[in-house]
């Protein structure tokens, strides 16, 4: 997992840090990971052009381009403030940049190799400068590559919100991955972000981001007794006359993350068409390890109903769509509810708006209230238990915005409920291997498509763990 620190976590680790070292500084450091990136951008002629704010972030940037100049590299700098840091700018003088102001700036970035920003760092409000904002713009209008320290200018450093910023092509963080490195639409601004070692200690983190070999550790891979039953019998209750296709679609989803035992309840025609399509497939009551319900009722009246008869069993549910407007007030332990941000406005009663702006608080909210694990869907996928933890899904290609992709997902979760996975571990591993099939098969690939893909991935896994 990679571990996402706030803004105030690195300024007093970086205190600890001072206290302990008396007399050393952390710059250097910094810097010097700025050049060796920068001269690898621009290429040992390259030209480059520095924009440096008024704080360390700029002190950064003038030390790399002092460090860029004595490797030869003709550098401009662009300070934006009245001040700047004043041994950065010592250096860099002597190294012999040149200084220039923002006519001159504005001109250049047509002719440089490199912009790196070093305008704000985590000690930025959001936003920038009308005339930074210009010449950001003019960089990304040209593709001129931009290579940002610490993190693109303008961003909210602890935020997944979009600001004027810059739009780098790579950023060169210290100690540790913040928000806006890894949450959309944010990070859409950093580029490939690459998180330097400087030194610092750091405490627990407030948020991970999943990667793939999480995924993979977590997967439930069957041994050598394993029997479909022990392998977890998903009861599945979704579709309806309107949409039969969400049905099918969650069932694919159920049976290609391997699930032991499919039982299916859901009414016609999905159950003809699951009867003809995906022989496998059982049909009726019976007992089951998990239940997935919601995808593609509809608006009928009798959802409340349905719900409860499903969870009157007892056993964990992934609760979908249709479903999650008529929960009860007491759920089964072990559930996963998995809206998208539409349907986790409608399910607290606050406006769509209002999740966005904050995902993370509302997904925690429904969590709060439910006693279940919220898995909010979209860009970035975070994955919320009632305790407040955080954990966010390895991020996929965007052809998965499409319709489907969501029953599919119902599916996959479901068969991990039904294997034993903890919800918060069904919700993380489910949304992951999604994404990750779908990287595997990029392209506008149906949603079935990308289900039939999560097993190939897993068969991969399967080599290496299976006995
Ligand atoms: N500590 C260390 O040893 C290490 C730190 N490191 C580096 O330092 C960075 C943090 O430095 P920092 O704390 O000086 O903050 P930074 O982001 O440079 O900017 C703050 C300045 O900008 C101003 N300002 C703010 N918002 C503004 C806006 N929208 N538009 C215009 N101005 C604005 C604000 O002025 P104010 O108006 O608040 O008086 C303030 O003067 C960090 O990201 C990393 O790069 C590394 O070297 C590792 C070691
Ligand atoms: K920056």
């Amino acid at each position: 997992m990679i571990g996402v620190q706030t803004a105030d976590a690195i300024r007093v680790a970086e205190q600890v840090w001072f206290e302990a070292h008396r007399g050393e500084g952390l710059m250097g450091r910094a810097a010097a990971a700025v050049a060796a990136h920068a001269l690898e951008m621009a290429g040992t002629h390259g030209r480059v052009l520095v924009v440096v704010g008024r704080g360390n972030n700029g002190g950064d940037g003038l030390f790399a381009a002092a460090e860029l100049a004595r490797h030869g590299l003709p550098v401009a700098i662009w300070p934006v403030a009245e001040t700047m840091h004043e041994q950065g700018r010592v250096a860099a003088t002597g190294a012999g940049c040149r200084f220039v102001g923002v006519v001159e700036a504005t001109e250049q970035v047509a002719e440089v190799d490199l912009v790196v920003d070093a305008v704000l760092g985590i000690g930025g409000r959001p936003g920038l400068r009308p005339d930074v904002l210009a010449l950001a713009q003019e960089a990304e209008a040209l593709g001129v590559p931009v290579l940002a320290v610490d993190l693109p200018s303008g961003l909210d450093t602890d935020s997944h919100q979009l600001q004027d910023s810059f739009h780098a092509t790579r950023t060169i963080t210290f100690a540790a991955r913040k928000a806006c490195h890894v949450l959309q639409p944010a990070a859409s601004r950093c580029g490939e972000v690459v998180c330097v070692d400087i030194g610092i200690e750091l405490g627990n983190s407030v948020l991970e981001v999943a990667e793939a070999g999480d995924v993979a550790v977590r997967w439930p891979v069957p041994g050598p007794t394993s029997d479909k039953y022990s392998r977890g019998v998903v009861g599945i209750d979704s579709g309806s006359a309107q949409y039969p296709g969400a049905a099918v679609l969650g069932v694919t989803g159920a049976l290609y993350a391997g699930a032991g035992m499919i039982r299916f309840v859901g009414p016609e025609p999905a159950d003809a068409i699951i009867r003809a399509s995906l022989p496998s497939v059982t049909h009726g009551e019976g007992r089951v390890q998990a239940w997935l319900c919601g995808s593609g009722w509809g608006s009928a009246d009798d959802n409340r109903a349905r719900l409860e008869r499903r969870l009157a069993d007892g056993v964990p549910a992934v609760i979908d769509a249709d479903a999650l407007s008529v929960l009860p007030e007491h759920l089964p332990y072990g559930c996963l509810l998995t809206p998208h941000a539409g349907e986790l406005a409608r399910l607290l009663g606050a406006e769509r708006a209002e999740v966005e702006a904050d995902p993370i608080g509302s997904a925690h909210r429904a969590a709060e209230r439910t006693g279940a694990v919220v898995l909010l869907k979209g860009a970035s996928q975070y994955i919320v238990q009632p305790d407040g933890r955080v954990r966010v899904a390895v991020p996929g290609p965007s052809w998965t915005a499409q319709a489907g992709s969501g029953d599919v997902l119902a599916g996959i979760c479901a068969t991990l409920l039904a294997a034993g996975l903890p919800a918060a571990d069904a919700g993380l591993v489910g949304a992951s291997v999604q994404a990750m099939a779908a990287a595997r098969r990029p392209g506008p690939w149906p949603p079935d498509d990308i289900a039939h893909e999560v097993a190939a991935l897993v068969g991969n896994w399967g080599e290496l763990s299976c006995r």
